[in-house]
């Protein structure tokens, strides 16, 4: 990977709580900036205070008002070399929204609010309070809670900022599959945001002040909320798991590989396909996929396990090993039967298979209610990022088209494909080499 990262988790030095007199009371004001130093203290010390860390306090004569857990000191950066939400772990709460500029909005408005976007989104993920527009106070007891915030052009941004001859060729809209059901209200759109945060209330809010930000330039087209596991929540770090309850993300390419980067980003100066001002930037798929999981819970845990190739319990290929050892492609049982089935996913979608095709997948899983039928509208909110589709997630959606197990059991809603520009120097904003080059 490149050396400069758009990441890092920072811990503040500790500091004392504001102590405001009010009246004939006292009362005890927490910013989310304070509480980020207090919380600070603790992550400092170790990850591992939780909840003996009040008890602590009291024993040493401090305050004793100490924060639970240090969920909500996780710091990402914003200004970088990428934009923040690509690489980081994945968070508990995300959401991803899809802006339409408004008839008569064009490039300046778009600059415009692409400022404003970026420095309300460098605020808000320091923790800091967002200037220029009144506060939510939603946020205001938390700290940043990893709160990264991600921004995309879709290809009709380009026509519409009178930018056409900058759109990058690997923007060119996904081809139709066969299985495709796809709702074009739910789809694509000229901005995209992806929200995401190990606190709830945060990821709302950083939502709620983006979207408020937009002013009279956009206006909404399609949100979607979904989530993944709290950290914390397992007795070590672990592979997330789906709604179906398969371990889903072990083979995803990882940063310390020699060639992530390549997979994932844009080179330097641009590539044949995407124009210099998408260099460090990437392409991100986005498509809801809902889950049949009245059907998918008839299945045995056999027949689950064949489908994907992998064991449910573990994530282990059904070929043997644990989680991490690569899939036996070729290996058959007693009678000559492939132990990893010839439509399995893993084998399906495995770059061995689809020509080296590869992909950083990155979803959250959702859930919406139920449909008139009782089943639950659930599924995932599949997000994958590489630097050119073409070479990413298409080659591989056509081979899932065509002879994939899991087809059965899933349905594509709605689909969408951003182009993710680089990160933002300190004092600059998202997709400026575009809309000021
Ligand atoms: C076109 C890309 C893909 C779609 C769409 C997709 C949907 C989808 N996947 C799962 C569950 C699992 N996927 C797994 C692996 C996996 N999936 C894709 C691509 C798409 N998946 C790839 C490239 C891979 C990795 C293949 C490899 O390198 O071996 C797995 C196995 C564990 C893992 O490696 O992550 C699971 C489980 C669901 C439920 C789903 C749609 C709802
Ligand atoms: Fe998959």
């Amino acid at each position: 990977m490149s050396d400069e990262k758009a990441t890092t988790t920072e811990a503040e030095p500790p500091r004392t709580r504001d102590r405001e007199e009010a009246g004939g009371g006292t009362t005890l004001s927490l910013s989310r900036r304070r509480l980020l130093g207090t919380v600070g203290a603790a992550g400092a010390g170790g990850l591992a205070l939780g909840a003996s860390g009040g008890a602590l306090a009291l024993s040493q004569g401090r305050d004793p008002v100490t924060p639970l857990a240090s969920v909500g000191t996780g710091r990402h950066t914003f200004h970088g070399t990428h934009q923040p939400g690509i690489v980081e772990p994945g968070q508990a709460h995300g959401h991803l929204a899809a802006f339409d500029l408004v008839p008569g909005a064009g490039r300046r408005e778009a600059a415009a609010l692409l400022r404003r976007w970026s420095a309300a989104a460098a605020a808000l993920m320091a923790g800091e309070p967002v200037e220029g527009v009144a506060a939510t106070g939603i946020a205001d007891d938390a700290g940043p809670s990893s709160l990264t915030v991600t921004f995309g052009f879709g290809a009709s941004f380009f026509d519409r900022t009178g930018l056409a001859d900058q759109r990058p060729a690997a923007l060119e809209p996904l081809p139709e599959f066969s299985a495709d059901e796809l709702d074009g209200r739910r789809s694509n759109g000229d901005l995209w945001v992806q929200v995401a945060a190990d606190d709830g209330l945060v990821a709302f809010d950083a939502l709620r002040v983006l979207q408020r930000e937009t002013g009279r330039a956009a206006r909404l087209r399609w949100q979607m909320t979904g989530f993944n596991r709290t950290p914390g929540a397992t007795d070590r770090p672990r592979t997330a798991r789906n709604l179906m309850g398969q371990v889903d993300g072990t083979n995803n390419p990882r940063p310390e590989d020699d060639d992530f980067d390549r997979h994932v980003f844009v080179p330097r100066g641009g590539d044949r396909r995407s124009p210099a001002w998408m260099e460090h930037g990437s392409y991100a798929v986005v498509r809801r996929i809902r889950m049949l999981l009245d059907e998918w819970d008839k299945q045995s845990l056999e027949q689950q396990e064949r489908v994907i190739g992998r064991r449910k319990s573990d994530g282990a290929p059904l070929s043997g090993g644990d989680e991490r050892t690569p899939l036996d492609l070729e290996k058959t049982d007693a009678r000559g039967r492939l132990l990893v089935p010839f439509n399995a996913h893993a084998r399906v979608s495995a770059p061995e298979t689809s020509g080296g095709a590869t992909m950083l997948r990155r979803p959250f899983s959702y859930h919406d209610g139920f449909l008139p039928d009782g089943a639950p509208d659930a599924g995932l909110l599949f997000v994958a990022w590489q630097a050119d589709p073409q070479r990413g997630f298409v080659p591989v959606q056509r081979k899932l088209d065509r002879g994939d197990a899991l087809s059965r059991f899933v349905r594509h809603e709605a689909s969408a494909l951003f182009a993710v520009p680089g990160g933002a120097p300190e004092g600059g904003y998202v997709g400026q080499p575009l809309l000021e080059g």
